[in-house]
C-alpha cells in the first residue's frame, strides 16, 4: 500500500520540477504495498513514533486503502487485540495525516516560493500574481480548515487515548469519528485533488508566465534600447527643435521688422507716388510757364532790339561823343582852355573853349567826357551801340581829332591792362561775353574779322602775318607787292576787300591776339605834336552772323571799330617830304569823310563815298539803318587850341547830322 524511501535522501522540491515529483511519486507507487504494513508492525513492536513521515509516500490508494481498512475478526471479547488494532490503525491513520499536512505544507512552501518570484521579478505579471495569490488564499484557507479538522481529529484521538476505560462509548464516538474522518477523507481527497489540479494549473500558468516574463524581459530589452535610441533621438531633435525655435522667433522678429518697415516703405511709396504727381502737376505747370516765359523773353528780345533801335535812331544815327584827354605833364601842357558848362541842361553833355581875352566858346555834343573819364565811364555809353551789332545792325565807331588828342588811346588804350583797356577790345570783349549768355536763348553765333590801315590812300592787310610768317614779312609783303586791295558792296550792303585776310574768331583772347600783332605792324611816325604818331587809318571789322536754332532767326551785323590817323594842320606839323604827303593824305581823306556826311545830312543825290578809300569802305555803314558814333578827341591845352576849335567845329556839324533809313537803300531783310 504504502512505500518507503528510507535511503533516499531528502528531495528539495523548490529545485526539482514537476516532471521529477510525478516521476518519483510513480516510482514510489511501484515499490510500496507490502513493505508499509510490514514496516508499521515493526514500527508497532517497537516504536510506530520513531517513524519518519517524510520518509514515507503515500499514494492516492494507499490513502483510500488505510481509510477502507476494517477490523480483522478475532476473539469478540478479546478487546486488547482490537485496541491493540485500532491503535495501529490510529497510528497510521495519523501518519498519513501528518504525510498530508508535510505535503500541503512542501505545496505550501513550493507555492509561496513561486508566488514570491513571480511577484518579485515583474510588476506587470502583479495582475497575474494576485490571480495566483487569490487562488493561494483559498488554498490555504482550505489548509488552515484542514488544520483545524486535523486538531480536531487529533483532539479526539487524545479524547479516545484519555478515555480508554470508556472504551464502549469512545468506539461508538470512534465509529462516528470515523465516519466522521470519512466523510473528511472524502473532502480532504476532493480538496486535494482540487489542490492538485490547482498545482497543476498553476504550474502551468507559472510556466507561462515565466514565457511571458521572458518575452517580457526580452521585449523590455528591445524596447528599453529602441527607447534609448529614441531618447537619444528625441533629445537631439528636441536640441533642433529648440535652436530651429530660436531661429524661427528671430526670424519672425526679422519678418515682423521687415513687415513694419515694408508697411512704412508702402506708406512713404504712397507718400512719394502722391508727391510726385504733384511734382508732375507742377512741373508741367512750371513746363508751361517756361514755355509762355520763353515765349515772352523772344517777343521782349523782338520788342527790345525795336524799341532800342527806335532810341538809337531817336538819338540820331550818327552821334557825337566828344573826350578831352588830361594835360600831358611830359609834354609842358599846362594851360587848359577846356571847360564844362555845369548847367543842368548842359551838364556832361557842353564843352567850352576858352580862346583869347577869355572868349568862350560852347560846343555841344551827345556826350562829353572830361579829362578824368575812365577808359569804362566811356565804353558805358557804347556799350548799347555795341550790342546793336549783335541785333544785327551796322555799327561803326570811330575817333577823329588832331594828332596827339588821344585817339588811339581811346579807341586801343592799352590792352594788356584792365583799366586801360580802350573801346576796341572792350567792345570786343562784350560781343563775345553776350554772344555766349545769348545761348541760351537759341542762338549760335559766327564771328569773323578782319583788320587793315589806310596808308596815303593804301589798303594793307594787318592779318597777312597770319598766313605767311612776321610782322616785317607783313610789311615787307605789303609794300613790295604795292598791292591794292579792291573794295566791293553786295546788293545785301556787306562790303568785301579782295583777298583780304578774314580770320573766324571764337574768343576774345583770339581776337585780341590777332590786334595786338596788327598794332605793331600799323604805320607809325613821329610828328611834332606827337612822338608816336598814327600815320594811318586803323580800321577793325568783325563780322557777326547770328542764327537762332528755337526761332530760325537769324541776323548778320558788322562792327566797325576804326582809330583814324590824326588831322594836323601842315603848318604846325612841320611835315616835310614823304611826312607831308602823309599828312596831305591824311587831311584828304578826312576831308572826304566830313563830305560825305555833310552830303548825306543835305540827302544830296551824289554822295562822294568813292573819293577815298576810308569813305568807300564806310559807304554800308554811314548810310541806312546804320549806327555811327564819333569820339572827337581834344587836346586840352592852350598850344592845341585852334586844332581844337576845328574838331569841334567839324563834330557839332557832324552831331547836327541826322541819318535816317529814308536816305538811302531798305535794310536787308534778314535784318530785324
Ligand atoms: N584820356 C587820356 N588819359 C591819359 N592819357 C591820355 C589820354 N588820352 C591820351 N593820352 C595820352 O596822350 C598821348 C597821345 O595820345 P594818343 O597817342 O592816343 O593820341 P592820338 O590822337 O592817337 O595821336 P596820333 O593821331 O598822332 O596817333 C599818349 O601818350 C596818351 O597816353
Amino acid at each position: 500500500m504504502a512505500s518507503r524511501n528510507q535511503n533516499r535522501p531528502p528531495q528539495n522540491h523548490s529545485n526539482v520540477g514537476s516532471e521529477d515529483i510525478e516521476r518519483q511519486r510513480v516510482s514510489g507507487r511501484a515499490k510500496a504495498r507490502a513493505p508499509l504494513t510490514a514496516m508499521v508492525n515493526n514500527a508497532t513492536a517497537g516504536n510506530i513514533e520513531g517513524i519518519d513521515s517524510s520518509m514515507i509516500e503515500f499514494t492516492k490508494d494507499d490513502i483510500e486503502a488505510l481509510l477502507n481498512e476494517k477490523m480483522k475478526k478475532g476473539t469478540p471479547f478479546d478487546n486488547k487485540k482490537k485496541m491493540e488494532q485500532m491503535v495501529d490503525l490510529i497510528k497510521r491513520l495519523k501518519l498519513c495525516v501528518q504525510w498530508c499536512a508535510n505535503k500541503i505544507e512542501t505545496l505550501h512552501s513550493e507555492v509561496e516560493s513561486a508566488v514570491e518570484k513571480c511577484s518579485a521579478t515583474e510588476i506587470e505579471m502583479k495582475n497575474k500574481t494576485e490571480e495566483l495569490q487569490s487562488d493561494l488564499n483559498s488554498a490555504n484557507e482550505a489548509y488552515r480548515r484542514l488544520e483545524t479538522e486535523k486538531s480536531i481529529i487529533v483532539e479526539s484521538l487524545n479524547d479516545t487515548r484519555d478515555f480508554n476505560k470508556e472504551l464502549q462509548d469512545r468506539l461508538k464516538s470512534l465509529k462516528d469519528s470515523q465516519n466522521e474522518a470519512i466523510k473528511h477523507k472524502e473532502m480532504f481527497r476532493e480538496e486535494l485533488k482540487k489542490i492538485t489540479d490547482d498545482r497543476d494549473r498553476l504550474q502551468g500558468k507559472l510556466n507561462e508566465v515565466m514565457l511571458e516574463r521572458e518575452k517580457y524581459i526580452k521585449f523590455k530589452y528591445e524596447t528599453y534600447s529602441k527607447l534609448d535610441k529614441l531618447a537619444s533621438k528625441t533629445e537631439a531633435l528636441e536640441e533642433t527643435c529648440s535652436s530651429q525655435k530660436e531661429k524661427i522667433n528671430i526670424l519672425e522678429q526679422k519678418l515682423h521688422a521687415e513687415r513694419e518697415k515694408l508697411e512704412m516703405a508702402d506708406l512713404s511709396a504712397m507718400e512719394t507716388r502722391a508727391t510726385f504727381e504733384e511734382q508732375k502737376k507742377f512741373i508741367r505747370k512750371l513746363q508751361d510757364q517756361l514755355a509762355d516765359k520763353e515765349f515772352q523773353v523772344v517777343e521782349g528780345e523782338k520788342l527790345r532790339k525795336k524799341l532800342h533801335n527806335t532810341v538809337l535812331e531817336l538819338k540820331g544815327n550818327i552821334r557825337v561823343f566828344c573826350r578831352v584827354r588830361p594835360l600831358l605833364q611830359d609834354r609842358s601842357e599846362t594851360k587848359m582852355v577846356v571847360t564844362y558848362p555845369t548847367s543842368i541842361e548842359m551838364l556832361g553833355r557842353g564843352i567850352e573853349l576858352e580862346q583869347n581875352a577869355g572868349q568862350k566858346q560852347l560846343f555841344t555834343f551827345d556826350k562829353v567826357f572830361n579829362d578824368d573819364a575812365s577808359q569804362h565811364d566811356v565804353f558805358t555809353e557804347i556799350s548799347q551801340l555795341v550790342q546793336s551789332a549783335l541785333d544785327g545792325y551796322k555799327v561803326c565807331i570811330f575817333a577823329y581829332g588832331q594828332t596827339g588828342s588821344g585817339k588811339t588811346h581811346t579807341m586801343m588804350g592799352r590792352p594788356d591792362s584792365p583799366d586801360l583797356k580802350g573801346m576796341i577790345p572792350l567792345s570786343l570783349e562784350q560781343i563775345f561775353q553776350t554772344s555766349q549768355s545769348l545761348k541760351h536763348q537759341g542762338w549760335n553765333y559766327k564771328m569773323q574779322a578782319s583788320v587793315l590801315e589806310i596808308y596815303n590812300e593804301t589798303i594793307k592787310d594787318l592779318l597777312l602775318s597770319n598766313r605767311s610768317s612776321g610782322i616785317d614779312q607783313t610789311r615787307a609783303e605789303n609794300s613790295v607787292h604795292g598791292k591794292q586791295y579792291t573794295i566791293r558792296h553786295d546788293k545785301n550792303g556787306n562790303t568785301h576787300v579782295l583777298d583780304l585776310t578774314i580770320v573766324d574768331v571764337c574768343s576774345a583772347d583770339e581776337i585780341s591776339s590777332l590786334l595786338q600783332k596788327a598794332a605793331q605792324i600799323r604805320s607809325m611816325g613821329r610828328t611834332q605834336m606827337n612822338e608816336q604818331s598814327s600815320r594811318s587809318h586803323f580800321v577793325v571789322t568783325l563780322r557777326i552772323c547770328g542764327v537762332n536754332e528755337n526761332t530760325e532767326q537769324q541776323v548778320q551785323g558788322v562792327l566797325n571799330l576804326i582809330d583814324l590817323a590824326g588831322s594836323e594842320r601842315l603848318s604846325r606839323s612841320g611835315a616835310t617830304g614823304e611826312r607831308l604827303k602823309e599828312t596831305q593824305a591824311i587831311n584828304q581823306s578826312l576831308s572826304c569823310l566830313s563830305n560825305v556826311i555833310f552830303a548825306l545830312a543835305k540827302k544830296e543825290e551824289h554822295v562822294p563815298f568813292r573819293d577815298s578809300k576810308l569813305t568807300h569802305l564806310l559807304q554800308p555803314c554811314l548810310e541806312g539803318d546804320s549806327k555811327t558814333l564819333m569820339f572827337v578827341n581834344i587836346s586840352p591845352d592852350q598850344s592845341s587850341i585852334d586844332e581844337s576849335l576845328c574838331s569841334l567845329r567839324f563834330a557839332s556839324r557832324v552831331n547836327a547830322v541826322k541819318l535816317g533809313i529814308h536816305n538811302v537803300r531798305p535794310r536787308h531783310p534778314l535784318n530785324v
